[in-house]
């Protein structure tokens, strides 16, 4: 695989991991843990940033519809997380790859010591060719406490962390394979974006929310975390999560989804 990438972010949401029948994606998990692998072996490091723990605690509890109390979707999310590691960790063996589990929330980034620790720790998993997984910690993230945490989105947890630890890309893995004029589950005319160079040109207004069974944040999220990573200079891609090799091409520049900020000339 030729890529000019050398630090990645990947982030997939639930709604690539679990089936609209709430089974889990047993293949999705496979090829990603292959692709990741890959990837890492080539010399790019690779953090990525995973949802499913509640989808895979709804799995694992044969429940079909997601629980409206905050501590009823804590407890799942705590059952899920565990088994969602374990696939994980099954997987990305096959391939000689060891991971990591880090659950966090967004104000851990806001006080000095605690990013500092969070930033050492992710350096010195990359440094020994380790993979971390991300996820929030959903416990303990919730919106009614008291600081800056909320419950429930990795896009932007995921720009969070790519920008703090200076990755050249995230690559979104979705439902869906791109940004659209409007969306597409409403409007059959509406049309892929492939290119946003302007952050001002991503006004949330033609962005809805989910419409899947399992997703939680829509495109409203994903757009905020394409406007951090281009503030800091990043790239974002959004493409779908349905064969998470199509990351191979996204880091071999082909152009594959929707593709938030500049193309430098080394990644061309
Ligand atoms: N302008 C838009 N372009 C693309 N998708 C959109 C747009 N507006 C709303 N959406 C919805 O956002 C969904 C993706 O978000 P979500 O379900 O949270 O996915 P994930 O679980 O992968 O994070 C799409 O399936 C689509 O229905
Ligand atoms: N942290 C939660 C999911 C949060 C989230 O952002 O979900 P998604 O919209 O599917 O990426 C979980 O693991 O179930």
């Amino acid at each position: 695989m030729l890529t000019m990438v050398s630090r990645v972010v990947v982030k997939i949401g639930t709604s690539s991991l679990i089936y609209p029948n709430g089974q889990v994606n047993l293949q999705t998990i496979d090829r990603l843990a292959y692709t990741l692998s890959a990837v890492k072996n080539s010399g790019c490091e690779v953090v990525l940033v995973t949802s499913g723990a509640i989808g895979v605690g709804l799995a694992s509890r044969r429940m079909t519809a997601r629980p409206k109390a905050i501590a009823a979707q804590q407890a799942l999310a705590a059952i899920g997380q565990s088994e969602l590691m374990r696939l994980y960790s099954e997987r990305f063996s096959d391939y000689g790859t060891t991971i990591a589990q880090l659950l966090l929330t967004h104000d851990v980034f806001d006080y000095p010591l605690t990013k500092q620790h969070v930033l050492d720790t992710i350096q010195t998993l990359l440094v020994q060719q380790v993979i971390p997984v991300i996820n929030e910690n959903d416990s303990v993230a919730t919106d009614e406490l008291a600081h800056r945490t909320t419950f429930g989105d990795n896009d932007q947890l995921s720009a969070l962390v790519a920008t703090q630890i200076e990755a050249d890309q995230l690559i979104v893995l979705s439902d869906i394979d791109g940004l659209y004029d409007k969306d597409p589950h409403q409007f059959a005319e509406a049309r892929l974006v492939p290119v946003v160079t302007d952050p001002a040109a991503l006004a949330e207004a033609s962005a809805g929310g989910t419409s899947s069974r399992f997703g939680t944040g829509g495109m409203v999220t994903k757009l905020r975390a394409a406007k951090a990573m281009m503030k800091a200079g990043k790239q974002m891609v959004l493409c779908s999560g349905q064969d998470p090799r199509l990351v191979l091409q996204v880091l071999a520049g082909e152009q594959v989804g929707t593709r938030f900020g500049q193309v430098k000339e080394e990644t061309r």
